[in-house]
């Protein structure tokens, strides 16, 4: 708990919603931090890069300023800039912040492959969050099936999180089948040029099946499951990944894949600010 002579030290107030006193704004007010000085601040690198200092933005009033803007159904809107920035965040990873996007049928290896190479970044010190496809069906996306707008709408929500993760310097490994090609070259579309790294685990449908080690391609054959990817469900392999992986003659262990997907971030510069 903060107390009140410590807040307007620094600048903090709550907000209390009219008709609300400030004796129980603490459970439905909004914290609010207010800076003490002129202006807005922004972050500057000190020649090394280490320790960022504060300074003042000219010109800053306070006011709201820009225009609002309609984006889908949200109307009057205004897009917020913050002082510091992804490059900032990147400075203080020693990173670039990125999307890998590990796209292929269920059971090729996406999960396997998006675990060893989050692995193999960590024990870089570089730091990675794997987006499963079926992970976030638990959660964010459990009210979406497996029909193609289902299935789109689901690309697109992750698309949306790993665009914010790799703003914030995160490498994000998005490990989903996204079989629709459109969807995701809608998320490519979301990054910067060469910040979406597209995956293809290039493992053909016999082998998936006879993986299968949730038993879902048995079920899909004997009907049980319909639509299924692979089985009664289109899969559109991609026409420009920036990495296929699994075919005869290449490494086909998941570390080996993982290396080679280090190697690539590597040679991008992504492992460094
Ligand atoms: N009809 C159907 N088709 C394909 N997959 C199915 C289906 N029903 C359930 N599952 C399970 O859901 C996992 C795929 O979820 P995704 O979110 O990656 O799918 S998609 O990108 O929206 O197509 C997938 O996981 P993975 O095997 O890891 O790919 C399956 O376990
Ligand atoms: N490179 C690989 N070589 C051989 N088997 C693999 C490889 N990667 C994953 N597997 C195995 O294949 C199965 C499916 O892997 P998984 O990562 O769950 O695939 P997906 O996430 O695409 O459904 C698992 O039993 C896993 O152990």
């Amino acid at each position: 708990m903060i107390a009140a002579g410590a807040k307007s030290m620094l600048g903090l107030s709550i907000a209390s919603p009219k008709g609300v006193s400030d004796s129980n704004s603490r459970s439905v007010g909004v914290l609010r931090a207010c800076v003490s000085m002129e202006g807005s601040q922004t972050m500057s690198h000190n020649k090394n890069g280490s320790i960022p200092e504060l300074k003042a933005v000219n010109g800053h009033t306070g006011q709201k300023q820009g225009p609002l803007s309609t984006v889908g159904n949200s109307t009057n809107i205004k897009w917020h800039e913050c002082p510091v920035e992804k490059v900032d965040r990147q400075r203080l990873l020693d990173q670039k912040g990125c999307v890998i996007w590990v796209t292929g049928l269920s059971g090729s290896g996406k999960s396997t492959l998006a675990c060893a190479l989050n692995q193999k970044l960590y024990q870089k010190g570089k730091l990675c969050y794997v987006l499963d496809g079926d992970n976030v069906r638990h959660g964010l996306n459990r009210d979406l099936s497996f029909k193609a707008e289902d299935r789109a709408e689901n690309i697109r929500r992750v698309g949306e999180v790993a665009k914010l993760f790799a703003d914030a310097g995160i490498i994000c490994i998005a490990s989903l089948i996204s079989p629709y090609r459109i969807d995701r070259d809608a998320c490519r579309t979301l990054l910067p040029e060469g910040d979406f790294v597209e995956v293809y685990m290039d493992v053909s449908l016999e082998v998936c099946e006879a993986r299968d080690p949730k038993g879902l391609y048995k079920l899909a054959r004997a009907g049980k499951i319909k639509g299924f990817t692979g089985i009664d469900d289109p899969y559109e392999p991609p026409l420009n990944c920036e990495i296929s992986l699994g075919q005869e003659g290449t490494g086909t262990s998941p570390i080996e894949m993982a290396e080679t997907v280090v190697a690539y971030l590597e040679h991008k510069g992504y492992l460094n600010a």
